[in-house]
C-alpha cells in the first residue's frame, strides 16, 4: 500500500508533466502562427498559405507537393525546373536570332588608350635637401588595332561595341618612365573592311586586311607627359610643361568583303553546301531544310596534281524578290559579285527545276546594275542520283523527279543563254572532279580575258 507522501509526490510530479506538455504546445503553436506569417512556403500547403503567399509574391507561388501534370511556365513547376526552362527558351531564341541574322557588316567604337602622367619629382641627396628634377616620362597609351584572323570568317564573334586600349602609366621619380598601355586587338577575317564614320556621317576608308596577321592601327594612343627629369635629351624642368595627350577616338565600321573565284548560287536545298564539303575542307553545315546556311562559307579547292585551286563561296538560298532584299537576298548577292564565275546550282528533284533556274537569273538581272547578268555562269543539275536506276529508296526519302534526265536538259537548254549544261551529285561525289577540273579551266580563262581588258 502506498504511503500518503508517496500520493501526494505522485500528484505533484503528475501536475508538473502536464504543465508541461500545456507551455509546449502553446509554444509549438505560437512557432507555427509565426513561421506560418513569414514563411509560408516552406510549410506543408494549405489554403491560408496560398492566399498568404499568392498576395505576396504570385511569381514565387508553388506547391510543395509537385502536381502529377507540370506544365511549362506554370507557376506550380518548382523554381529551378522552371528556370532550367526559361534558360533553355532564351538562350534557343537567341541563338536562332544569331542564326538569322547576317553577320558580315558591324560598328565598333574605338578608343585608345591615354598617355600616362609625367612625374615632377626632384633628386633626394644626402642630406634631404632636394636635388635636381627626376621625373620620368608618362607611358604611352595604348593604341587599337586590328588583325587579320585566317580562322575567322564571319564578324559574328566581334559582340563588343566598343573597345578601349589600356592607358599608359605615370612616370615616377629616379627618371622611370610609364609603362606604355597595351594594345587593344580586334581580331577580324581575312577581307575584312574598314571605315571611320566621320562626324558629318560620311565614310572615310582605312583600308583592308587580306592577309593572314596584317595589322591595321585604327586608333592611336595618346603621347605620355613630359617628367621634370635631367636626361640627355632633356635639361629637366620644374614642372613638365607636356601633358599626356588622350588617344583617338573612332567610330569603325568593318565589313566584310569574301572574294571567292566561285560563287554557288542556288534555290534552297539546292545542294550548294553538299558540294562544298565535297569539294573542300570547309565543314558547312548541310541539312534538308531550306536556308540551312545564313552566312557565306569559303572553302578552297585544290586541284588533284599541282595546279592553281579555286575559292569557292557558299552563298546561302536565294528566293524570289532576293533582289529587293526579300531573305537576305542584297547581303547575299553583293557576295555573288565579288566572284568571278557563277556556279548555278539546279536542283533535279525540285518541284519545277526551270522555274528555279529562271526566277534565280531575273534577280540577278535585276540586282544593282545588272552587273551580275553578265557574270560567266555554268550550269550544273543537282541529285543526279535520283535519277539512278534502283533509286526506289530515294523515293521513300520523298526525292521525286518531275521530269526524265532528256527532258529535263531539253528544257534547261531551250531557256539558257548556251547548250553546256552539266550534271553531278554531290552527295555520291559524282560527276563532282570532273566540274571542278572543268570550272578551274574556265576561271583561269575569264580571269586572263578581264585581266586582258584591263
Ligand atoms: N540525293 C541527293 N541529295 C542531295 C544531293 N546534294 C545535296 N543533297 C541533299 O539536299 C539537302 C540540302 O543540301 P544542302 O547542301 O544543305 O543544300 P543548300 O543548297 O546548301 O541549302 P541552303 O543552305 O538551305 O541554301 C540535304 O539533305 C542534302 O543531303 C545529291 O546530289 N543527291
Ligand atoms: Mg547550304
Amino acid at each position: 500500500m502506498p504511503s500518503s507522501s508517496s500520493f501526494a509526490f505522485k500528484d505533484r510530479r503528475s501536475r508538473k508533466r502536464r504543465r508541461t506538455h500545456v507551455s509546449t504546445l502553446i509554444y509549438f503553436c505560437s512557432l507555427w502562427t509565426f513561421l506560418s506569417l513569414t514563411h509560408a512556403s516552406f510549410l506543408p500547403t494549405s489554403p491560408v498559405h496560398h492566399f498568404i503567399h499568392h498576395q505576396r509574391n504570385p511569381i514565387l507561388l508553388y506547391t510543395s507537393v509537385e502536381p502529377e501534370e507540370t506544365t511549362y511556365f506554370s507557376p506550380n513547376v518548382p523554381l529551378g525546373h522552371r528556370h532550367n526552362i526559361r534558360n533553355s527558351t532564351t538562350s534557343s531564341s537567341s541563338s536562332s536570332e544569331d542564326e538569322y541574322s547576317f553577320f558580315d557588316q558591324t560598328t565598333v567604337t574605338v578608343q585608345a588608350g591615354s598617355g600616362g602622367q609625367g612625374a615632377s619629382t626632384y633628386k633626394r641627396t644626402k642630406g634631404g635637401q632636394q636635388g635636381p628634377p627626376d621625373g620620368g616620362n608618362g607611358g604611352r597609351g595604348g593604341h587599337v588595332v586590328i588583325l587579320a584572323d585566317a580562322s575567322m570568317n564571319t564578324l559574328a564573334s566581334l559582340q563588343r561595341r566598343f573597345v578601349r586600349a589600356e592607358n599608359g602609366q605615370d612616370g615616377a621619380y629616379s627618371f622611370q618612365s610609364g609603362k606604355s598601355g597595351t594594345n587593344a586587338v580586334i581580331r577580324v577575317p581575312l577581307g575584312t573592311v574598314v571605315h571611320e564614320v566621320l562626324e558629318d556621317g560620311e565614310q572615310r576608308r582605312m583600308g583592308r586586311l587580306s592577309v593572314p596577321q596584317e595589322e591595321l592601327v585604327v586608333a592611336l594612343g595618346g603621347v605620355g607627359g613630359e617628367g621634370s627629369g635631367v636626361t640627355a635629351n632633356t635639361r629637366g624642368v620644374i614642372r613638365p610643361r607636356n601633358p599626356p595627350t588622350k588617344g583617338e577616338r573612332k567610330v569603325l565600321e568593318l565589313t566584310l568583303e569574301l572574294i571567292a573565284d566561285v560563287a554557288l548560287v542556288g534555290v534552297p536545298n539546292a545542294g550548294k553546301s553538299t558540294l562544298l564539303a565535297a569539294v573542300t575542307r570547309a565543314q558547312p553545315k548541310i541539312a534538308n531544310y531550306p536556308f540551312t546556311t545564313v552566312v557565306p562559307n569559303l572553302g578552297v579547292w585544290n586541284p588533284p596534281s599541282p595546279g592553281r585551286g579555286l575559292i569557292l563561296c557558299d552563298v546561302p538560298g536565294l528566293i524570289e524578290g532576293a533582289a529587293r532584299g526579300v531573305g537576305l537576298g542584297h547581303a547575299f548577292l553583293r557576295h555573288v559579285d565579288r566572284c568571278h564565275v557563277i556556279l548555278h546550282l539546279v536542283d533535279a528533284t525540285s518541284n519545277d527545276p526551270i522555274a528555279d533556274y529562271e526566277m534565280l537569273n531575273r534577280e540577278m538581272v535585276a540586282y544593282g546594275t545588272g552587273q551580275l547578268a553578265r557574270m560567266p555562269q555554268v550550269v550544273v543539275v543537282n541529285k543526279m542520283d535520283a535519277y539512278e536506276e534502283g533509286s526506289g529508296e530515294k523515293w521513300e526519302e520523298g526525292l521525286r523527279v518531275k521530269f526524265t534526265r532528256e527532258e529535263l536538259e531539253q528544257r534547261l537548254k531551250e531557256v539558257m543563254p548556251h547548250a553546256r549544261l552539266l550534271w553531278m551529285s554531290a552527295k555520291e561525289k559524282e560527276g563532282v572532279d570532273d566540274l571542278m577540273g572543268r570550272l578551274a579551266a574556265f576561271v583561269q580563262k575569264v580571269k586572263d580575258s578581264t585581266s586582258d581588258t584591263k
